[in-house]
Formats: structure tokens, C-alpha cells, sequence
């Protein structure tokens, strides 16, 4: 990865190379960097996407749902897990977050991992009955309660957390406070899906679970400037060029046909 963060780097260009009166999201724009979203931007370029662009939540839900096990499979491979059955515990809240962790839980099924979910809030939308039969009938196991950050240390290799996305504000409500402090006290990995949950979606939270890896979907949000883990991937390739220049996404170029790319 880079030394300077995103942050750091576009100041470093605002100062040195253009005129201190740049503003941030100028200099980004000409250093040509990945922008980072606010929370309403965030919702606006999802807004459009569907209103604007006529792709629906399904659609673009499976690319971020595959993006995210493709994520896992480059970060985690099979033949590095320390644990068989290569066990993946898929925590889902109840938004399209979650949604995308259903999607993500069965194509690592696919890629030869043993993913359980737990989906403690489940919406009633058609859309979300549908994501958790494909998952059933693939022989995806649904937990019925949170475990303890041990009994997951000692089964499972690694958390993907798809409990909250771009649109979480707030306290946190349970179920998810308790699940997400048995989060806190684990020891493998965590791949959060969108924005770790629980943190602010603009500032972050410093004591807030840490994870090791985070796909950011469409761009980054502000928050992913805040991570510390050591995997940083880019997902959803389905970013229109005519929506990416008018949101100044400064998007890198996903290598080949790849759905993922390594931010760091
Ligand atoms: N536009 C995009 O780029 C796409 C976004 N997708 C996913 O959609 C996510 C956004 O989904 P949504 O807008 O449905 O929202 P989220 O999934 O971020 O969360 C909303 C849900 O969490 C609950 N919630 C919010 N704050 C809470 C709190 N403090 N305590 C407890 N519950 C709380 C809300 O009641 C709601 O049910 C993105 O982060 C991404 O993962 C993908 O599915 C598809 C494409
Ligand atoms: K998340």
C-alpha cells in the first residue's frame, strides 16, 4: 500500500503541486484519486442507480454479493485456512447490507467455503425471503442465536460482517450492540462488507470493531480512511462512466474482467 493516506496524499498534491486554494475534493479530482463519499452522496449515487439507471436492488445486490466473496477468496484463500471445513460465519442485518452478505454467504458455498449466516432481523420484502431460500436450499446452515467470540474463534476462520452499510445512523439498537461486542473480542479475522458496522459512516469509530479486510462498494465512504486493516478492496463494478464523471468517482480500473480491485 501506499505510504500517505488518502487524505494526506490529496493535501500533499493540493499544497505542493496546485495552489493552496484547491479545495479538498478539487485536488482528488486532479491528482486523479479515488473519491471518498459522504453519506448522502452515497445514497444519492444509490438513489440514481435505480431511479435514473433502471437497474434494480437484485441486480446490483448479486454483483456487490459477489464482489465480496471474491474479496474473501483473494485475502483468505481455502488452502490458507488454519480450520476445516473452511468455516465462514456471514453475520446479516436488515438492510440491503445484510442482503449483500446473503448473496456473499452463497457464492463462497460455490467457492468450496462452509458459510453459516446468522440473520437475526429479517424484512418481510419478497426480495430477502428470496436471498435466504437460495442460501437454505444450498445447504447454508442459519445459526438461531449470536456465539461467543470464543466458541467463533475456535470454529470458524474468519466474520464477514454485512450487518450495517451506507444508511446506519445512531446508537446502536440490539440485536446488534451484544453481537457486535462479541465482534469486538475475536481474534480471527473480520472482512466487513460496505463500512464496518457500527462506525460512523463519514468518521468512523475508534473503539469499534477493527477489521482486517473491507470492500468498499461503488467508492469508498468516508469512513474506509479511518480503517486500519490490511485489506482495502473495491467492489460493485456496475458503475455507469457517465454516473461515475458526474460524481467525480475517480474510479481505478479494475484489472481485466476482475469484480474486485486492490486498493491496498
Ligand atoms: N448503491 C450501491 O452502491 C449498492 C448498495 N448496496 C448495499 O446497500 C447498503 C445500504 O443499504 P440500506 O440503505 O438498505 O441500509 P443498510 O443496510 O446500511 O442499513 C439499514 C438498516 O439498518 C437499520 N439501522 C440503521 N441504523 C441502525 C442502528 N443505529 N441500530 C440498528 N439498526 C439500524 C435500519 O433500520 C435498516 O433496517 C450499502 O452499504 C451496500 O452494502 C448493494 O446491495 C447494491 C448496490
Ligand atoms: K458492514
Amino acid at each position: 500500500g501506499s505510504v500517505l493516506t488518502h487524505t494526506g496524499a490529496c493535501a500533499h498534491i493540493a499544497s505542493n503541486i496546485y495552489s493552496k486554494d484547491l479545495t479538498h475534493r478539487q485536488a482528488c479530482t486532479m491528482a486523479n484519486t479515488i473519491k471518498y463519499l459522504g453519506q448522502e452522496e452515497a445514497q444519492h449515487i444509490d438513489e440514481e442507480l435505480f431511479d435514473e439507471y433502471s437497474f434494480s436492488v437484485d441486480q446490483l445486490m448479486e454483483l456487490a454479493g459477489l464482489s465480496c466473496a471474491t474479496a474473501v477468496s483473494k485475502g483468505y484463500p481455502l488452502q490458507s485456512l488454519l480450520k476445516s471445513p473452511p468455516r465462514v460465519l456471514v453475520i446479516c442485518g436488515p438492510g440491503n447490507n445484510g442482503g449483500d452478505g446473503l448473496v456473499c454467504a452463497r457464492h463462497l458455498k460455490l467457492f468450496g467455503y462452509e458459510p453459516s449466516v446468522l440473520y437475526p432481523k429479517r424484512p418481510k420484502k419478497q426480495l430477502f425471503q428470496n436471498l435466504t431460500t437460495q442460501c437454505e436450499k444450498m445447504d447454508i446452515s442459519f445459526l438461531t442465536e449470536m456465539l461467543e467470540a470464543d466458541v467463533i474463534d475456535e470454529v470458524y476462520n474468519l466474520v464477514v460482517d454485512a450487518i450495517f452499510g451506507f444508511s446506519f445512523k445512531g446508537a446502536v439498537r440490539e440485536p446488534f450492540g451484544d453481537i457486535l461486542s462479541q465482534l469486538k473480542k475475536i481474534t480471527v479475522p473480520i472482512a466487513s462488507v460496505d463500512i464496518p458496522s457500527g462506525w460512523d459512516v463519514e468518521n468512523g469509530c475508534p473503539d469499534g470493531i477493527q477489521p482486517d479486510m473491507l470492500i468498499s462498494l461503488t467508492a469508498p465512504k468516508k469512513a474506509a480512511s479511518h480503517f486500519k486493516g490490511r485489506y482495502h478492496f473495491l467492489g460493485g463494478r456496475f458503475v455507469p462512466p457517465a454516473l461515475e464523471q458526474k460524481y467525480q468517482l475517480n474510479l481505478p480500473q479494475y484489472p481485466g474482467t476482475d469484480c474486485v480491485h486492490q486498493l491496498n
